[in-house]
């Protein structure tokens, strides 16, 4: 599911990364960016962006898919709530590479910080020039530097590997009072740290050591705050009003050196507060690394703090006040995808035609209703001269049927009408939507299938993020005019170039299914029909017959197999 979301993620953040935030990146950093979308994958649609320095690519290797990336300079949180630790989750829960540069190590966990052991300077810069001496970072957040040494390291590093953003969380307190940089870090923060950042994110103490004590307890010296810290040279300022005294709702205030956002949530009544700030700060690098505008990232990310806050608010770790919060709840939110798409669905596939159900008489719904009581184990819609609004209906019903029988509905080609529906996907030939639109379109849970004939076709179906492969026509057929014909050499040898499920279609019925099944190969998982079910008097008796075939079939070649 990780990579799931992550490749999701990627492909989406390409489309926005390349319209809206190129040239904004262009002009602030003064950096040329060619980008190059290929398809790779493992699942999705992944998205390869290369960049160019003025001085010449960075990458030139053409086959590299390039994946977001954020390096953290932090401390490790031994409880692991805040720190390192936070940021990581929270990069993997947005779906973008982490790596990390550690500057302290903490004994900490929800009572309170137990010790601090700072890395020595020289190991934190050796750390930075692994990093990015080899490896393509986006973005740079940092969290706890908690000395002079360490900060002007950092400064050093990025004049020699620049990057396109720097996240400044300036850390000096933890929530629990215990002092994580102290007061003499203050002038380089200031001087040094500050007007390198494209975005600093104190919270209410921060914000007024920053500010030599200035007080802060109304959502109105925020405002004041966050514009005396613009001052200072950062881009962008963002006051977190995560203590702020007496409020109902969490309000930050975002200043852009233009204009104030008063940003609101709500607030989520819950101990668990440990690590907000840290997660917020890799959160927003998390969004810009995918590309996202500054503005977009910042609300992002404080609607996943939100989000993931209201999810733990019960849950209790630690014996101490303030308790970490799971920032991978969207793994258990979303585990649905698998459950989904099960392959075995594609025993018997039953698939539509309007045309004979006009021949015998029967509506779309009476139709897909015998299928699936005669024993159709997923059903296509394939409806070819039928108007939007009736195909619409049409899904609505069928839907209704399939889900109370558990047997998933796809569309043919019509993503708008399964969208619409929300029909269980869509199956798309090779001269509909390609595969991986369908998916950056449908999501990460819908079941897509792609018509194939061909090794290479089934490659590309694989590449754009197809659960299964509609292999065919295996036989002649008079349902699709010009369709080639590939026979059961032709079925076999995309079954074996591929790892997707199959099914086979094309010119099947009950004296051939026996054969097709046959052939032996593992990812071979049903077949499809539509003349052996459609093309009869009585759906219902021939969908019973054919899957009393398909089930003695499958049963002798189980037998065979040991
Ligand atoms: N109870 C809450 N409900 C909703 N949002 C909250 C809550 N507490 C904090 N936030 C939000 O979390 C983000 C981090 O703010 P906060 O002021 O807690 O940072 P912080 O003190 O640096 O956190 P920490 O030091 O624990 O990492 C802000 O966007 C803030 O509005
Ligand atoms: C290591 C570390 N970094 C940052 C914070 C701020 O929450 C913390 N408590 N611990
Ligand atoms: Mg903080």
């Amino acid at each position: 599911m990780a990579n799931e979301a992550h490749f999701l993620s990627t492909s989406l953040s390409f489309l926005s990364f390349n319209k809206a935030v190129l040239p904004e990146f262009r002009q602030s950093k003064g950096l040329s960016f060619l980008v190059n979308s290929r398809i790779s994958r493992s699942k999705q649609t992944r998205v390869s962006m290369e960049m160019r320095g003025s001085g010449g690519p960075m990458t030139s290797d053409h086959s590299a898919v390039k994946i977001p990336h954020v390096l953290t300079v932090a401390g490790s949180d031994s409880g692991a709530g805040a720190g390192i630790q936070a940021d990581l989750k929270a990069c993997a829960a947005r779906g973008v590479y982490c790596s990390t540069v550690i500057t302290a190590v903490t004994a900490q966990n929800t009572v309170g910080v137990q010790g601090v052991n700072i890395v020595p300077e020289d190991f934190v810069a050796e750390q930075m020039k692994s990093v990015l001496s080899d490896m393509d970072v986006d973005v740079v957040k940092t969290g706890m530097l908690p000395s002079i040494g360490i900060v002007k390291i950092l400064h050093q590093q990025l004049q020699v590997y620049p990057v396109r953003a720097l996240v400044v969380d300036p850390v000096m307190v933890s929530t629990s009072g215990d002092v994580l940089a102290g007061p003499s870090i203050l002038a380089v923060f200031r001087e040094e740290l500050l007007p390198m950042a494209d975005i600093v994110t104190p919270n209410l103490k921060e914000a007024s050591a920053l500010l030599d004590g200035v007080k802060i307890n109304t959502v109105s010296d925020m405002r004041s705050a966050a514009k005396l810290l613009h001052d200072m040279g950062p881009r962008n300022v963002l006051v977190k009003g995560g203590d702020l005294p007496d409020s109902l709702d969490a309000v930050d205030i975002f200043f852009d050196g233009k204009n104030l956002y008063e940003l609101h949530s709500s607030r989520i009544k819950t101990r668990n507060t440990h690590g907000t700030g840290c997660t917020l700060a890799s959160c927003i690098a998390a969004e810009l690394a995918k590309g996202s505008s500054m503005l977009k990232a910042v609300k992002a990310s404080k609607f996943f703090v939100e989000t993931a806050l209201d999810y733990s608010k019960d849950i209790s770790i630690g014996k101490g006040p303030q308790g970490p919060f799971d920032h991978l709840m969207n793994l258990k939110h979303n585990s649905g995808r698998q459950v989904r798409f099960n392959p075995s669905d594609l025993f018997l596939y039953a698939v539509t035609d309007s045309r004979m159900n006009r021949k015998w008489g029967h509506s779309i719904s009476d139709a897909v209703k015998d299928a699936v009581q005669g024993g159709a184990t997923i059903v296509q819609l394939r409806e070819k001269d039928i108007e939007t609004g009736d195909f619409l209906e049409a899904a609505k019903s069928c839907l209704q049927i399939c889900r109370s029988h558990g047997v998933p509905l796809l569309i043919n080609d019509r993503i708008d009408v399964a969208l619409a529906s929300d029909a269980d996907g869509v199956h798309i030939g090779q001269s509909d939507m390609p595969a991986h639109v369908a998916r950056s379109l449908l999501g990460p849970e819908k079941i897509i299938g792609v018509s194939c004939k061909t090794p290479e076709q089934a490659e590309q179906a694989w590449l754009g993020g197809a659960d299964y492969i509609g292999c065919g026509g295996v036989y002649p057929t008079n349902t699709k005019e010009n369709n080639r014909t590939i026979g059961l050499d032709g079925l076999k040898t995309v079954c074996l170039a591929s790892k997707l499920p199959v099914v086979a279609i094309g010119g099947i019925n009950i004296s051939n299914a026996r054969a097709v099944m046959e052939i032996g190969v593992p990812n071979l998982k049903g077949i499809a029909v539509v003349s052996a079910l459609f093309d009869r008097e009585c759906v219902l008796t021939e969908t019973r017959k054919l899957h009393a075939v398909l089930t003695e079939a499958t049963a002798a070649a189980a037998a065979a197999a040991k």
